[in-house]
């Protein structure tokens, strides 16, 4: 459970050879989540402490219930600790932080709004004009390859061509937190693999904080600087484990000797917690 900091505060979100330290951007300190209090509570999270560095992409791999979107929910504060305390660039109330987008494994676009205007929503919620934010969300939309769909409605764009335009729509407002929940989890093999290496050259160009939740142990070494690897029930951090292949990783990173020797640990950390069987059941 190392989450190593420098002496001024800073994060040291790599090691000493990959010379990455942010400043922290997220907090969890001592977090604990119980649902229900009648009969059996469940504790969804227990003792969590994490800081997530300004800047930083962390991935969260763990098994199904283990507590990783309870963990969204806390930060994005839709849901509050039972105990513990989790701050939000220096902010520690209990509104949602200003600054944050969120991406669900299912878009949630508006059927009646072309895929522009539905870009474009975010700033209807937040009562600003879209008139000078239209030349931006096209600017988005190009970046994510559906500058040719701005006019379009939802229902005539494929599920990956869907999700890209979420990710745009999360980043009309430059969100300085982004968290996804498993964005990627309702999609072909193909599609991810091309969504995954989308994500991280906008992460590259727009340097927001990443929160990224998945099932796939790939997913989370490809991508992130740190993976918080979980535990199952009741959700414990098991280890934080430092990516430190070079960036961008597009394709080519699934055969670097890193990729190899990280995700062949994280299984071993699921096989010794009987959350993987080497034999068949
Ligand atoms: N609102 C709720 N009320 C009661 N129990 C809940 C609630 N939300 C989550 N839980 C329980 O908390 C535990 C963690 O759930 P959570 O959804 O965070 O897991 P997860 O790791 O995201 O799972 P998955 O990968 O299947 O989405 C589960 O046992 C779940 O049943």
């Amino acid at each position: 459970m190392s989450d190593a900091s420098t002496r001024d505060g800073a994060t040291s979100a790599g090691s000493a050879a990959s010379g990455r330290t942010y400043r922290p951007g997220v907090t969890l300190e001592g977090v604990t989540k119980t649902f229900g209090t009648a009969g059996a509570p469940v504790v969804a999270l227990e003792r969590v402490d994490l800081t997530i560095g300004d800047g930083e992409f962390v991935a969260v791999v763990g098994p199904s219930g283990c507590g990783k979107s309870t963990m969204l929910r806390l930060i994005s504060r839709l849901s509050l600790p039972t105990t513990g305390k989790i701050t939000v660039f220096d902010d520690t109330s209990t509104k949602p932080p200003i600054g944050m987008s969120i991406v669900f494994q299912n878009h949630v676009l508006l059927a009646w709004r072309t895929i522009l205007e539905n870009v474009l929503f975010p700033a209807d919620m937040v009562g600003e004009s879209k008139a000078p934010l239209r030349a931006k969300a096209m600017d988005l939309l190009t970046s994510v390859g559906l500058a040719d769909f701005a006019g379009r409605y939802p229902h005539e764009l494929s599920g990956g061509m869907k999700q890209r335009a979420s990710i745009a729509r999360a980043l009309l407002l430059q969100p300085r937190l982004l968290l996804m929940d498993e964005p990627f989890g309702a999609l072909d093999a193909l599609t991810r693999e091309q969504m995954r290496v989308d994500l991280e050259a906008l992460w590259l160009k727009h340097r927001m904080t990443i929160l990224f939740i998945t099932h796939s142990i790939d997913e989370a070494v490809l991508l992130a600087d740190r993976v918080i690897v979980m535990s199952p029930r009741p959700g414990r951090i098991e280890r934080i484990m430092e990516i430190n292949m070079a960036r961008p990783r597009g394709l080519a990173a699934r055969r670097d000797p890193e990729f190899l020797e990280k995700t062949e640990e994280i299984t071993e950390i699921f096989l010794s917690r009987g959350v993987l069987h080497g034999e068949a059941h």
